[in-house]
């Protein structure tokens, strides 16, 4: 084995036991380690894909290890981590053999795990030898997904969608960007797919910073869902708006393009940083305020309030599977009372006639819907705003109001059924699964409120 191959290895090794042993999320873990920075981007891109795959499948691997030991329960942490990330390349990333149960042989000698080099091997050949085959038999989705997640999903959307959600956390999530303006003409410049909503679509790989538009500041990347929100506020020109819980900034970036006056608060100064070279990479004007959204009290208040609060992000595991193994129910929660006192200060923050918006990234209920019941049962200066079908796809350049005829046409996507994202209340409730034959969307919720009275 290549120096460069064990260094990728063994730093794959080292992320697999801060994910999963010391619950650090991925990307932070990725970007504090030391040796990663020597590496080439190949190598780096292949540790960011072994990691993520373990992540993604680590039901199905640990069931194939349990079934290719000789005696049952499992081998010591180290051990076992290294095995997982054989297997991984075996079954699912199409490494050949030799060079997977090589590697993961001399990875166990330089971490010194040498005596389980002989079980290695044996349980690694094994696998090898019947692995693509037993998993094609297995329930994958079930399988990779912890049982409090499975639970309750099953119990919040039945188990065809939970199905759905859990089919659709096997694939990596495509590319989705959103652009300034005329989408139509960048969809073709980046080969991209122009969906209903005005958002591009490419495949995942390659590096972003390098495509066509990006130092110059025509787009920015967003998921499908994650673009929904800003433009469900009517017609912003000239509008005052609060953007809470702000970094690092996509939303940010879609209320400016809109033509709004935008105060884009976070708690975090160091987040803050990348909405400032967000926006400034894209030309855009916001003022940028390191505050506590839910005690921060401006002079006068906004016609309209954006609060996209901090969640548990389990509508976005396609891109981050690492949720499935950090997060907990007592995370969410804990996430579910700030996100209560963040709502409950935010309806002060609009003026009577205003709109308040309110998402989150997550498929949890307490984050989403249980929010608007509480909010609206308590506070009786707001009501729900419905949302309509046809407002969720009008694109970024025929503005925010002027509804599904005039938005961008679908394009090379053909028309999906939008409505399907919403709730029966009015709300944004997608899941990943849903628009599978666009290629999905992350999980999400928006409800939109108005402001009645002082
Ligand atoms: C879901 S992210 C926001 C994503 C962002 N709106 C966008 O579109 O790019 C949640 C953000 O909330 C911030 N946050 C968490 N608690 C906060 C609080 N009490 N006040 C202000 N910001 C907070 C976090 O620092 C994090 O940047």
């Amino acid at each position: 084995m290549s120096d460069a191959s064990l260094a990728a290895r063994s730093a794959a090794l080292d992320l697999l036991r801060d994910v999963l042993r010391k619950s650090i999320p991925f990307d932070d873990a990725f970007d504090a380690h030391p040796e990663l920075r020597g590496l080439d981007p190949r190598d780096r891109g292949f540790v960011r894909l072994l990691v993520a795959t373990v992540l993604r499948r680590l039901g199905q691997l640990d069931a194939l290890i349990q079934g290719s030991l000789a005696k049952p329960g499992l081998p010591k942490a180290t051990v076992h981590d290294i095995l997982r990330l054989g297997a991984a390349q075996l079954v699912f990333l199409g490494t050949p053999a030799h060079a997977a149960v090589d590697t993961a042989v001399e990875l166990a000698a330089a971490k010194g795990a040498e005596p389980y080099k002989g079980l290695i091997n044996a349980v690694l050949r094994r696998i090898g030898r019947e692995g693509v085959e037993l998993a094609a038999q297995q329930d994958a989705g079930r399988l990779n997904t912890p049982d409090w997640l499975w639970l309750a999903w099953r119990q919040a959307y039945g188990i065809a969608r939970t199905r759905g959600i859990v089919e659709a956390h096997l694939h990596e999530a495509p590319l989705d960007i959103t652009v300034k303006a005329d989408p139509a003409a960048w969809a073709e410049r980046l080969e991209a797919t122009l969906l209903p909503t005005g958002t591009l679509r490419r495949p995942t790989g390659g590096g972003v910073t390098e495509l066509p538009g990006f130092a110059e500041g025509a787009w920015w990347v967003q998921d499908l869902a994650a673009s929904l929100p800003a433009k469900l506020f009517g017609d912003l020109a000239g509008k005052r708006v609060y953007d809470l819980c702000a970094a690092p900034g996509g939303k940010t970036a879609q209320l400016v393009a809109h033509g709004a006056q935008v105060t884009a608060v976070d708690r975090s100064a160091k987040r803050l940083e990348r909405v400032r070279e967000n926006l400034t990479r894209l030309n855009l004007t916001a003022e940028v305020l390191a505050a506590d959204a839910a005690t921060w009290t401006p002079d006068q208040p906004a016609d309209a309030v954006l609060l996209d609060a901090p969640c548990s992000a389990t509508g976005a595991i396609r891109r981050h599977p690492d949720i499935l193994r950090v997060k907990t129910p007592e995370d969410v929660a804990k996430l579910a009372k700030a996100q209560s006192r963040l709502l409950a200060h935010a309806v002060d923050l609009v003026k009577p006639g205003g709109t308040l918006i309110y998402c989150t990234c997550s498929i949890q209920p307490e984050e989403g819907e249980a929010q608007i019941d509480r909010i609206l049962a308590r506070d009786p200066r707001i009501e729900r705003l419905p949302i309509e079908p046809g407002e969720l796809g009008s694109g970024p350049s025929s503005g925010p109001s002027s509804g599904p005829s005039s938005g961008p046409s679908s394009g090379n996507a053909g028309d999906a059924d939008l409505a399907e994202l919403l709730n029966e209340r009015g709300e944004v409730r997608s899941l990943p699964g849903m628009l599978g034959g666009l290629g999905g969307i992350d999980g999400f919720f928006v409800a939109r409120l108005r402001r009645l009275h002082d």
